[in-house]
């Protein structure tokens, strides 16, 4: 099998996007995620572009990464002077990666509007500056910068500075789609004339500005080009870059060529998670192969299928590239997804128990009130246990009271808020302050219940969104609260519905503490 390279630059162009940002600590750690992961190349930054990247050629020397080459990233030489008197060529050579890649203009009209220099003394920049790094450097790549837009306005010329490229003898010529607008038919089109003429080693670096760059870099890699550049999520300038997640899986499991290990593909989810961490992103729930929801099945019909044979309704197993599949309930849902559920939650139910019915239908009575389980999976365990009897009063609220005050127009508001609770035969009356309502209800309800089980302390509230339901009713309408809570050991969503937030807060705290008390107990 024929072994594809992989060359990562998040760490370089995956930074040109916007709101990413790497401290040097932490492109160090990602260099050796993606070191564990099989990449071939981690180009770390443009040492003559800031001293952030200088510093990274220097630190990532102090520690051993097991296979991965180090690639400095930088541009042929300005047009009025020599390589070696060239600050950027001189930084690259200085920072003593294992490979340096530069680009250059392919396009005339970049050549004649950007440089502002003739088309032959492009020729020449190119030639000299990667001969002169040839000398001094164990691996060169060429990044012909534009190469699809310049064979498309000027095939001859895009083709001589490739030619000028390999005559400085580069280990590989990167044909980039730096606008990209290109199209896979055309991809296709212009490798095969492009192999006519040039015999180094070819690679692909994409930009997605028309939704292609995988597609781009997937149709490459099917015309024989050897290194596919990217980046983990498809971090990058404008649109992104080519998204690794997805290249990787598509070369070994569509492509059947070689890249990384089965073992090291098992690691792509949690490496892309770990890449989205450091950068204080969000992870896309629907994006390929490593997305929360790209193996999260919701229509009836697709769970029914999916248990019958997993295949129906998913292209690849999730557990190669470290997925897993999900089963989602809401008013799409069907018996298949509540019996699913069940098996999930350990709960016994049978197809035929009419009981099976009864919470199908309440959530899609619910889900039609505004409730919404996808992210409350906690509420949808309890709302089972209720229908089967199996749920068990640890305690009973019998009120509460939230007062939000601000007496003067230069103070700030203040929140408290007192609660009733019985325990057993035990009637427990606190109040506690907070952060506004909904923190202050938090804290009174905790301190009152605390007391009874103090297992409670170990819970902690990760994430609370609001959301108005679209009625149309301005500050009457109804509010769904989704409430992510967490302890050492997992994480769980519960929701609430009302007209009032306090209220809907509430149904979500409530539903909160009592998950982790069946949970505790059933431990
Ligand atoms: C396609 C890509 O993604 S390429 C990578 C783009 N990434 C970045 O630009 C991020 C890092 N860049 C930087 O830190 C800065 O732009 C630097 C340090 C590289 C250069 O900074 P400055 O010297 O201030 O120049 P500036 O940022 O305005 O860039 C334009 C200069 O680059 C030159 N240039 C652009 N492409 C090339 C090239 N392939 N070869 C030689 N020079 C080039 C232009 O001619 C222009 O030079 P001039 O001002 O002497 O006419
Ligand atoms: C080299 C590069 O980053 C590009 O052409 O997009």
């Amino acid at each position: 099998m024929s072994l594809v390279k992989l060359y990562d630059t998040t760490l370089r162009d995956g930074t040109q996007a916007e709101d990413i940002s790497f401290l040097v600590e932490d492109k160090i750690r990602i260099a050796h995620k993606l070191d564990e992961l099989g990449i071939h190349y981690i180009e770390g930054g443009w040492p003559g572009s800031n001293p952030k990247d200088v510093a990274f050629f220097k630190d990532i020397k102090k520690s051993k990464l097991s296979q991965a080459k180090i690639a400095a990233f930088g541009s042929t030489r300005r047009a009025k002077t020599t390589p070696d008197k060239d600050h950027n060529i001189k930084t690259l050579i200085a920072a003593e990666p294992d490979v340096i890649t530069i680009f250059g203009k392919t396009w005339d009209f970049h050549v004649r509007e950007a440089l502002r220099i003739s088309l032959e003394e492009n020729l020449e920049l190119i030639y000299d500056s990667l001969e002169f790094l040839k000398q001094n450097t164990p691996e060169v790549c060429y990044d012909a910068e534009h190469f699809f837009d310049g064979y498309k306005a000027n095939p001859d010329y895009a083709i001589k500075t490739l030619q000028a490229a390999q005559q400085a003898k580069v280990d590989c010529i990167v044909l980039c789609d730096t606008n990209g607008g290109t199209m896979p038919y055309e991809i296709a089109e212009i490798i095969s004339a492009v192999k006519k003429h040039i015999t180094t080693p070819l690679g692909i670096h994409t930009h997605n500005d028309g939704e292609c760059a995988v597609a781009n870099s997937i149709q490459a890699v099917h015309q024989g080009i050897v290194q596919v550049q990217g980046t983990i999520n498809g971090f990058g300038e404008r649109c992104g870059n080519a998204n690794l997640c997805s290249i990787i899986p598509a070369i070994k499991l569509k492509l059947k060529k070689e890249c990384i290990s089965d073992e090291q593909l098992r690691h792509l989810r949690e490496v892309s998670h770990f890449v989205y961490e450091l950068a204080n992103i969000s992870p896309e729930k629907r994006q390929a192969y490593v997305g929360k929801s790209a193996f999260a099945h919701k229509g009836g019909v697709h769970v029914s299928a999916i248990q019958r044979h997993p295949e129906t309704y998913e292209h690849i197993r999730p557990e190669v590239v470290g997925n897993s599949t999900r089963v989602l309930v809401s008013d799409l849902s069907g018996r298949s997804n509540i019996l699913a559920k069940a098996e999930e939650f350990n709960i016994n139910l049978d197809s035929k128990d009419p009981v099976t019915q009864e919470i199908l239908e309440s959530i899609k009575d619910m889900e039609n009130r505004g409730f919404q389980f996808e992210g409350a999976e906690a509420s949808f365990e309890l709302l089972m246990k209720k229908a089967l009897g199996t749920h068990k009063n640890y305690f009973q609220v019998m009120g509460f009271r939230v007062i939000d005050e601000k007496r003067t127009d230069d103070q700030s508001p203040t929140a408290e808020a007192t609660v009733k609770v019985k325990v057993g035969g035990k009637v427990e009356h606190t109040a506690a302050e907070g952060h506004g309502p909904v923190n202050a209800l938090d804290n009174a309800l905790r301190k009152a219940l605390e007391k009874f089980y103090p297992k409670l302390k170990e819970v902690k509230l990760h994430d609370y969104k609001v959301r108005v339901l679209p009625a149309g009713q301005g500050t009457a309408s109804s509010i769904r609260v989704l409430i992510e809570s967490g302890d050492k050991q997992m994480r769980w969503g519960t929701v609430g519905v009302s007209d009032n937030i306090i209220d809907a807060s509430y149904q979500a705290l409530l539903d909160s503490i009592d998950f982790k008390l069946h949970h505790s107990e059933e431990k």
